[in-house]
C-alpha cells in the first residue's frame, strides 16, 4: 500500500496531491478487508465512510479543527489515517485499541464515541466554546453522524439547540439509507428526497459574502431573511426542509463517495458562518460486494474469507442458544398464549432477536429507531392502555432511558417488562458497552422487580412469569450463547423473590451466592474447591429485587463467610445489596463480593476481562481460599 504505508499522520495526508486521493481510498479499503477478515469489527460502515474521512482529514486542520463522530463504528479509517494504522491490527483486543473513537486514546478523537446520538451536542459545546475562546476563534469543528443515529432524540435537541447561540459547526449527515437493520421512520424516508440544489447554495453564499462585507447583512437581518426564504421555499415547494426550518444551512445532498468533489466542497465551506449541514449519500459497505448486497448482515460479520466473503463460523455443531435467541423465541410463544403482549426494539431488532416476534406478530412488534428513552415512554403508554410492552434493549443503550424508566413507567407502577440484553461484560466493544450498571441503577428504583437466570430454563420461567406480574420487571441476561442445545422446557410460574438452594453439604462453611449465569463458574469452582478440602455451598438467588430473605437469613445463621457474584458493577450492585441486608438482619460474617471493580472496563474478550475483575472461576476459589484461611486462623 505505497500511499497509506506513508501515512502516520493528518499532515502526511495532506502533503499528496489530491487526484491521489481515489486510489488511497481504495488502499485504505483494501486494508480494512485484510485487517477486519481476521481480528472482526464493524466493517460495513466503515468501508462506506471512506472517501468522507479522507476529505475531511485532507480539508479540514485536524487534530487542531475537530471532528466528532457518532457512534464511531464507521470510523476506523480515521483511526488509521491518525497514527493508528499498525495498531489497527490489534483493534477491539485486550491493551488494543478501541473499535471506537476516545480521547484516552488519541488527540485526533476529540470525545467519546460508542452510543448514537450524541455528536452534535458534543460538537456544538465546542463550537460555541471556540466562539467565546479568542484564540480558537479559527478553530473548526465538525459532527459526522448517520441516518438512524439522527433520528435519536439527543441528537434532535442537539440540531434544535444549534442555531441559538453563534456558532460555524458544520454537521455531516451520513447518509446510507441503513440503521444496523434498514433505518425506520418519518426522518429516514424524508431524508430519501431531501433536495436542494448546489448552484442554487453557490449563488446565496456569493451575496451573503458581498452584502455581509458591504455592512448591510447583519446577523439579525440574516436570520430573517433565512426565514423569508423558508417561507418562500416551503410556498413553492410544498416541503419545509426540516433543517432549514431550524435555522441550520441546508446543504446536499451529494454523492459521499467521490472524494475529488468532497474536497472541493469542504474547502467550499469550511470557512462559512453558522450551523450547516451536509447532506452525502454512502453506500454502506461500499467496495465490497457482499457487504453492499447485504449491508445489515455485514455492520459486524466477524471473521470471514476476503476472497469469497465467506463468513468463518468458530464451529459447525450444533451450538447451544444465543441468549437473545432464548429470548426471541420465547417470546413468540408467550405472544401466542397472550394477546396483550407486545414487544418494542429501539433500533436493535436483530441484535436482540425481537426480530422473531416481528416475523411472528408483526402488528404487535414496534421498531421504534434509535430512541431509547422513547421506546420506554412509548412503552409506558401501552401498558397504560392495557398492553402487556416487552421492551428488548442493551443493558449501555438503556441508560440514555432512565429518567422514563422512573418517571414514565415505575411511579405509576406499569406492567412493562424490560428485557436487558448484553447485561454484564460484553467483550470487545469494551467501555461504552458493557452493561454493568442496570442492577445498580434499577435496584434503588421502588417497586422495580429485578431477576437474572442462570440458564435457559431459568430464563423462560422467569418470562412466563411476566404474566403474573402487572408492574414494572427487569430480566437481565448477557451476550452470547447459554448452555444446553434442547432448551425448549415445559415454562411454569416462578415465585417472585425466590432463590435456589444448588448444593448442601453437612460440613461447608462458606456460602457462595449468585446472580445470573455466573452461577457455572460459581459451580466449577466449588467443585474444585472439594477436591482441596473446602466446602462450599451454592445460592441461585435468580432475584435481585425482591431479594430472598429466607436464603440470606438461613446462611447468616449456617456459615462463617458468604462470596457474592455478580457479572456487574459492584458499586450498588448485588453484592453490596446482600450485604446490607445481612447486616440488618444482625449478622457479623464476613462477606467478600466479586463482580466488577468501581472503574472503567476497557475492551477484550469477556474471559480475558473477568479474570481481570477477578469473578472468573479462578477468582472464586482465591476468595474462598482466603476466607478458609482467615476463618481457620
Ligand atoms: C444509544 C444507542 N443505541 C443503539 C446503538 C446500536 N447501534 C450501533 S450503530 C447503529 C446504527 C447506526 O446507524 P447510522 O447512524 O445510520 O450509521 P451507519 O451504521 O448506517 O453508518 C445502532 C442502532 C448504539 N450504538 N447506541
Ligand atoms: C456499534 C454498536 O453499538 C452495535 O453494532 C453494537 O456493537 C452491537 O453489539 P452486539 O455485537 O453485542 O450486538
Ligand atoms: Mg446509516
Amino acid at each position: 500500500m505505497p500511499l497509506l504505508s506513508e501515512i502516520n499522520s493528518p499532515s502526511d495526508l495532506r502533503k499528496l496531491p489530491v487526484e491521489q486521493l481515489p486510489a488511497l481510498c481504495r488502499e485504505i479499503r483494501e486494508f480494512l478487508i485484510s485487517r477486519l477478515s481476521v481480528n472482526p469489527g464493524h466493517f460495513a460502515s466503515s468501508m462506506g465512510a471512506v472517501e468522507l474521512i479522507v476529505a475531511l482529514h485532507y480539508v479540514y486542520d485536524t487534530p487542531y479543527d475537530r471532528l466528532v463522530w457518532d457512534v464511531g463504528h464507521q470510523a476506523y479509517a480515521h483511526k488509521i489515517l491518525t497514527g493508528r494504522r499498525d495498531a489497527f491490527a490489534g483493534q477491539r483486543t485486550l491493551n488494543g485499541i478501541s473499535g471506537f473513537p476516545n480521547p484516552l486514546e488519541s488527540d485526533a478523537d476529540t470525545f467519546m464515541a460508542g452510543h448514537a446520538g450524541n455528536s452534535i451536542s458534543a460538537a456544538l459545546g465546542m463550537a460555541i466554546a471556540d466562539k467565546l475562546t479568542p484564540e480558537n476563534r479559527n478553530r473548526k469543528t465538525v459532527a459526522v453522524i448517520g441516518d438512524a443515529s439522527i433520528s435519536g432524540g439527543l441528537a434532535f435537541e442537539g440540531l434544535n439547540n444549534a442555531s441559538n447561540h453563534p456558532n460555524d459547526l458544520l454537521i455531516v449527515l451520513n447518509d446510507n439509507d441503513m440503521s444496523i437493520d434498514p433505518n425506520v421512520g418519518a426522518l429516514h424516508s424524508y431524508l430519501s428526497d431531501l433536495t436542494t440544489s448546489a448552484g442554487y447554495n453557490r449563488i446565496r453564499n456569493k451575496m451573503a459574502g458581498f452584502f455581509r462585507k458591504k455592512g448591510i447583512l447583519t446577523d439579525q437581518r440574516k436570520r430573517a431573511i433565512i426565514r423569508f426564504s423558508n417561507s418562500i421555499k416551503s410556498l413553492v415547494s410544498k416541503k419545509q426542509n426540516i433543517f432549514e426550518g431550524l435555522n441550520i444551512r441546508y446543504l446536499g445532498p451529494m454523492d459521499g463517495h467521490d472524494v475529488i468533489k468532497l474536497v472541493q466542497v469542504f474547502k467550499e465551506i469550511k470557512n462559512m458562518e453558522g450551523p450547516r449541514l451536509l447532506h452525502v449519500c454512502t453506500i454502506k459497505g461500499k467496495g465490497y460486494k457482499p457487504a453492499e448486497d447485504d449491508p445489515a448482515a455485514w455492520h459486524a460479520p466477524g471473521k470471514f474469507d476476503p476472497a469469497t466473503g465467506k463468513k468463518i463460523s468458530v464451529s459447525s455443531d450444533i451450538l447451544p442458544p444465543l441468549w437473545q435467541d432464548v429470548f426471541g423465541e420465547t417470546l413468540v410463544e408467550l405472544a401466542g398464549m397472550d394477546k396483550s403482549i407486545a414487544g418494542i426494539t429501539a433500533a436493535m431488532p436483530s441484535g436482540t432477536s425481537m426480530s422473531k416476534l416481528a416475523e411472528a406478530f408483526p402488528d404487535r412488534t414496534f421498531d421504534v429507531g434509535i430512541s431509547e428513552g422513547h421506546a420506554v415512554t412509548f412503552a409506558g403508554g401501552m401498558a397504560a392502555a392495557g398492553k402487556k410492552p416487552f421492551v428488548a434493549i442493551y443493558s449501555s443503550f438503556l441508560q440514555r432511558a432512565y429518567d422514563n424508566i422512573i418517571h414514565d413507567v415505575a411511579i405509576q407502577g406499569l406492567p412493562v417488562t424490560f428485557c436487558i440484553d448484553r447485561a454484564g461484560l460484553v467483550g470487545e466493544d469494551g467501555v461504552t458497552h458493557h452493561g454493568l450498571f442496570d442492577l445498580a441503577y434499577l435496584n434503588c428504583i421502588p417497586g422495580m422487580k429485578i431477576s437474572s437466570p442462570a440458564d435457559e430454563e431459568t430464563m423462560r420461567n422467569l418470562m412466563f412469569t411476566s404474566l403474573s406480574i402487572n408492574s414494572p420487571y427487569a430480566i437481565r441476561y448477557p451476550r452470547g450463547r447459554a448452555y444446553h442445545t434442547d432448551w425448549k422446557s415445559e415454562m411454569k410460574t416462578l415465585e417472585v423473590g425466590k432463590g435456589r438452594k444448588i448444593t448442601d453439604h453437612a460440613d461447608a462453611k462458606i456460602a457462595i451466592l449468585t446472580l445470573g449465569p455466573v452461577l457455572k463458574d460459581a459451580m466449577t469452582a466449588a467443585s474444585l474447591l472439594e477436591d482441596q478440602g473446602i466446602k462450599t455451598d451454592i445460592f441461585d438467588m435468580i432475584w435481585m429485587k425482591p431479594i430472598d430473605m429466607g436464603i440470606l437469613s438461613d446462611v447468616a445463621q449456617r456459615y462463617d463467610a458468604v462470596i457474592t457474584v455478580e457479572d456487574g458493577a459492584l458499586e450498588g450492585g448485588f453484592g453490596e445489596t446482600v450485604e446490607h441486608h445481612i447486616r440488618e438482619i444482625g449478622s457479623g460474617i464476613k462477606v467478600k463480593s466479586l463482580g466488577v471493580p468501581d472503574r472503567w472496563i476497557a475492551q477484550g474478550t469477556v474471559d480475558q476481562l473477568k479474570n481481570l475483575c477477578g469473578y472468573d472461576v479462578e477468582g472464586i476459589i482465591s476468595a474462598a481460599k482466603e476466607l478458609t484461611s482467615n476463618t481457620k486462623g
